[in-house]
Order: C-alpha cells, then sequence, then structure tokens
C-alpha cells in the first residue's frame, strides 16, 4: 500500500494519506476525506511506522528516525569517538520520546487561548518551563524561551542597555567570553556604549577587585560567564554576584556550558539575567532560555518585534517540541545530577591522568575552579592541527579558533598568557552523560602513540631532547 505514495509528498502528509488510503480505499475518496481527531491521526502514525519497518523501498530511503539515531556510517566513514561535547551533546533517547508527540497529534499552537488544541500544548510547555526554573531556583515567570544561547545572550547584553541607556551607558565583560557575547558587546560599542573587558589569570579567572574598580555610576550590566566553553574553568558566580548587588547593577551570566552541570542558584548568587542552551544538556538544537529576575525587575527592551509572546520578551511562536525536550532534558539534568557528576569526574579524572603522564603537557585553566567535563591540554612541540589529522578516530577540537577561516590561535587561551605555539598544540576533550570508560582508555592510548609519533617527525623535539633551550635561539626570518 505504501509504494502508491508519491516520494514527493512531506512526512506528514504522507502520514495523513497512507491513513486515508487505508480508510477510504473502498469508497475511492482517498485523498480529500480529512482525519476525524489528532488520536486517529496518531494511531495512523503508528500503523504507518510498523509498515514502513516492513517496507524494503522506504528502509532505503534511510528516512526513519531510528535509522538515524543508531547510524554508525554517514557517508564521512565509520565515525569517530565522541569526545567534543562542549560543541554540542547527543540528544538522550528520552528527551526524543518527549519531543516526538508534538510531531504528530499536540500540534497546537501553544499561545491559542480559545480552544482545547492550544491549551493541550500549553500545558506541556509550562511543564518544560517549570523543569527548567527549577534546575536553577528560578520563577517560572521568569524564564522566556529563545532559539537558544546566542540569542540568549544578545536579549541581555543588547536589551538591557537599549533599556537603560538613557542615564547608564557602560557595560562590563570579560575577554574570554563567547564570541556571541563578545560581538554583542562590540555592537553595541557601535551603538555608543562604553565596555570594559576584564582581563583574566593564568588560570583563566578574573580578579574580584578589578571587577569591582571597572563598576562606575553609568554600568548598566556585567556580563561574566559560568563556565567556558573552552577550558572548562568556573568563574567566582557568588562572589560577582554580591559585588554587583552591592554597586547596584545587573549581573548576567552566560551559562550555556554551566547550565545543569554545576550547581547553580539564582537567588543566593544574585543573578539577574541568565542565559542557557538546551543541546549542551542532551536537549534538541536550536532552542534555549533566558532567565530574567522579576524581583526587583530587570527590565530590557526586546531584540525580536512581533506578537508579544514571552511576556513580551520575545516574540514569536513557540516550537513545542524543541519546548518540551528542552524540559524534559532539564528534569533528566536535575534527576541525573549525582549520577553524571560522578561518572564524569571519574573519566576526566582518569583522562587528565593519563595525558599529563605524556611528557611535556600541561592543563590549561584551573585546577581548582574546573568543570571536570571540559579537559584542556597542550602538548608543546607538536602542531595541534596535525595532531587532530592524526586524531581522526576520535571527534575533538583544537581549543584554538583555528578551525575557523582565521587560522588565528584561541583568544582564550592568549588571554592566560599562552604563546601562540602552545596554544595552538592544545586540545579540548569533552566527557558526557554517555561517555564510556573503554573510549577513554582507548583515546588514551592513541593520543600517547601518535604524540609520540609526531614529535619524531619534529626537528623541534630533536633540539629538545638534545637539552637545547629552544628560547636562545635566535630564528630568522618568520
Ligand atoms: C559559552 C557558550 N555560550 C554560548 C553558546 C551558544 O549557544 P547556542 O548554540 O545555544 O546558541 C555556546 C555554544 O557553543 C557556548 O559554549
Ligand atoms: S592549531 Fe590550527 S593553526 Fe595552530
Amino acid at each position: 500500500m505504501l509504494r502508491i505514495i508519491p516520494r514527493s509528498i512531506l512526512p506528514g502528509q504522507r502520514v495523513a494519506r497512507a491513513f486515508a488510503i487505508r480508510k477510504y480505499a473502498t469508497a475511492k475518496v482517498a485523498f480529500d476525506v480529512p482525519l476525524e481527531t489528532h488520536t486517529d491521526l496518531q494511531q495512523a502514525n503508528k500503523e504507518l511506522a510498523d509498515a514502513r519497518d516492513n517496507s524494503s523501498e522506504v528502509v532505503e530511503s534511510g528516512t526513519t528516525a531510528l535509522k538515524h539515531a543508531y547510524q554508525e556510517n554517514t557517508g564521512f566513514g565509520t565515525r569517530p569517538i565522541y569526545l567534543d561535547m562542549q560543541a554540542t551533546t547527543p540528544t538522550d533517547p528520552r528527551v526524543l520520546d518527549t519531543m516526538l508527540k508534538f510531531y504528530t497529534g499536540l500540534y497546537g499552537n501553544p499561545h491559542s487561548n480559545t480552544h482545547s488544541y492550544g491549551w493541550e500544548t500549553n500545558k506541556e510547555v509550562e511543564t518544560a518551563r517549570k523543569h527548567i526554573a527549577d534546575l536553577v531556583n528560578a520563577d517560572i515567570k521568569e524564564i522566556i524561551f529563545t532559539s537558544g544561547a546566542t540569542e540568549s545572550n544578545n536579549t541581555a547584553l543588547k536589551g538591557v542597555p537599549r533599556f537603560y541607556k538613557k542615564t547608564k551607558k557602560h557595560i562590563v565583560t570579560t575577554r574570554t567570553e563567547h564570541k556571541c557575547v563578545l560581538e554583542a558587546a562590540r555592537a553595541m560599542k557601535n551603538e555608543g556604549f562604553e565596555v570594559t573587558f576584564l582581563n583574566v589569570n593564568e588560570f583563566g579567572l578574573i580578579d574580584l577587585k578589578e571587577l569591582e574598580d571597572a563598576i562606575r555610576p553609568e554600568t548598566c550590566l556585567v556580563s561574566i560567564m559560568a563556565v567556558n566553553n573552552e577550558i572548562g574553568v568556573v568563574q567566582p558566580l557568588k562572589e560577582i554576584g554580591a559585588i554587583c548587588k552591592k554597586k547596584k547593577v545587573f549581573f548576567h551570566t552566560d551559562a550555556a556550558q554551566a547550565y545543569g552541570k554545576i550547581p547553580l542558584d539564582v537567588n543566593d548568587m544574585n543573578i539577574d539575567l541568565m542565559s542557557i542552551s538546551s543541546h549542551k544538556i542532551y536537549g534538541p538544537k536550536g532552542m534555549g532560555a533566558i532567565y530574567v529576575r522579576r524581583r526587583p525587575r530587570v527590565r530590557l527592551d526586546p531584540i525580536i518585534s512581533g506578537g508579544g509572546q514571552e511576556r513580551g520578551l520575545r516574540s514569536g511562536t513557540l516550537a513545542p517540541s524543541l519546548v518540551a525536550g528542552f524540559g524534559e532534558a532539564a528534569r533528566l539534568m536535575k534527576q541525573e545530577y549525582s549520577a553524571d557528576t560522578e561518572h564524569i569526574k571519574k573519566l576526566s579524572e582518569k583522562l587528565t591522568k593519563g595525558l599529563l603522564a605524556i611528557e611535556h603537557t600541561s592543563l590549561n585553566g584551573s585546577p581548582d575552579h574546573h568543570y571536570p567535563g571540559c579537559v584542556n591540554v597542550s602538548f608543546a612541540y607538536v602542531e595541534g592541527e596535525s595532531l587532530l589529522m592524526a586524531l581522526r578516530d576520535i571527534a575533538l577540537s583544537s581549543g584554538s579558533a583555528c578551525t575557523s577561516a582565521s587560522l588565528e590561535p584561541s583568544y582564550v587561551l592568549h588571554a592566560l598568557g599562552k604563546d601562540d605555539a602552545l596554544a595552538h598544540s592544545s586540545i579540548r576533550f569533552g566527557i558526557g552523560r554517555f561517555t564510556t570508560e573503554e573510549e577513554i582508555d582507548y583515546v588514551i592510548k592513541a593520543i600517547t602513540e601518535r604524540v609520540e609519533f609526531l614529535r619524531e617527525l619534529s626537528p623541534l623535539w630533536e633540539m629538545v631532547k638534545e637539552g637545547i633551550d629552544l628560547n636562545s635561539i635566535e630564528w630568522s626570518g618568520h
């Protein structure tokens, strides 16, 4: 029966048509008979899924969700071990489970308040909001959904200063923020605001005294990230919050890499705004939130104008499947917190110990203020890019921005005072809920062997082994 469905129609239509065809085939009114209720659609979907699994034609086209979920080969060879958790995390299957019903029966617009389609979706949206708020001790009314931490950071960095611009035209942030904060701050500079970029010490930590001195009567916002995405350093949020409270300025933190992974309490830490991303906590991509304090109220100019959804702070119809997936991901972060933390810490310690056992390696960031799921190591006398090439069986990212077109080494490592060579030879390892001990064992062994191999090819390494101090050499040219 499936074979008579044209391939060009969309999956949703396919479901509807398959159902209609089956139900009304004898009456020969196949395509124009509407479905009665969404329960019918769900039933039809189930039947179609069952049929699909038995149909070689559809399996070949590779459209089933499960086929993608367990796909081993996406056309780029055998997939490597995934250790790039700061870039994104795999979707937890329980999250996907929560999301699926929004692509079938629960299709109502959550903002429709005149019928049950709207109410039933809205109920799910509010449940998700509660899970997200709970994790940081916020009120549900303080969570505004966005498309991700980039949008949340833009909302904070642009929205707050624009609202208070008549009297307050100064922003404080740091040099090691994510690009979206740095770029948003730069955009505000172009709008006539002043921005102070705080330095960090060799461990990546800000100096609290320097922060206090940087705040002026016309400062409206301090934006300091919670966990750094390159080196995993955790800033002293509670102390920063106390300073901001004392100085009466709003405190925004980019918690994309921290939310659900370290203890965060917006009240205890006096955080006024917080950016959160769903895809860093095993939720769907393209989804996030911004926490905006209500008491005392933080005012901001929305960066998106429209129908006034999300308390007028972020217009546009929500994507309920993404919202619900995000909510479930947050609920799971709370439920699994102890298990995740213990697991990640154990693997992180093993990996760090294994990598630092290689000579001339060093850990970047602060050993004492550190999220263990992000391990950044410099391998002296090895070019980072060559190492990444030699490690194609492991999905990693060099700490440097060299993956971008700029070919510049990491600005974060530079801010820590690392020289270009060391910044270029750094690699970030991201460990998460689904990383296994076997994977870590493999990675330690592979890196040890390949660093040794690459160093054997390096003339610098030869000189180091001969005891020549490389700093004493005057290089010509370059
Ligand atoms: C610290 C930090 N901020 C912001 C972002 C951007 O998040 P999103 O991908 O949700 O826009 C990321 C993700 O790379 C991040 O690591
Ligand atoms: S690590 Fe890529 S250019 Fe140095």
